[in-house]
């Protein structure tokens, strides 16, 4: 199941600044761990902005709602979630 998901990270800017880098150190390892594994296809910077659109390929809502959920700076977004299925003009299938 194809998901694209938006994420708009907005950090307390009194968070302690060594807790920040942990946290951002901890988000860039999960993201690619999950990277490696298939299942976060892609991941793009919104321009301009402290945000990101990725593309997920999840066996399941359940797998995706665990994935978010285990993000490092959950707690600091606004996730936005969008199901996608097949175009019918498409030349690749993914
Ligand atoms: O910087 C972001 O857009 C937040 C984020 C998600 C995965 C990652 O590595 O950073």
């Amino acid at each position: 199941m194809l998901f694209a998901v938006r994420m708009d990270v907005a950090i307390p800017a009194d968070l302690d600044p060594e807790v920040r880098q942990e946290t951002i150190a901890r988000e860039k390892a999960y993201s690619q761990e999950l990277q490696r594994g298939g299942e976060w296809k892609s991941i793009w910077r919104i321009v301009g902005k402290y945000s990101n659109i990725s593309i997920f390929d999840v066996e399941s809502t359940d797998r995706l709602h665990e994935i978010l959920w285990g993000l490092p700076l959950f707690e600091y977004m606004d996730v936005d979630v969008t199901p996608l299925a097949q175009h019918p003009s498409a030349i690749q299938q993914d």
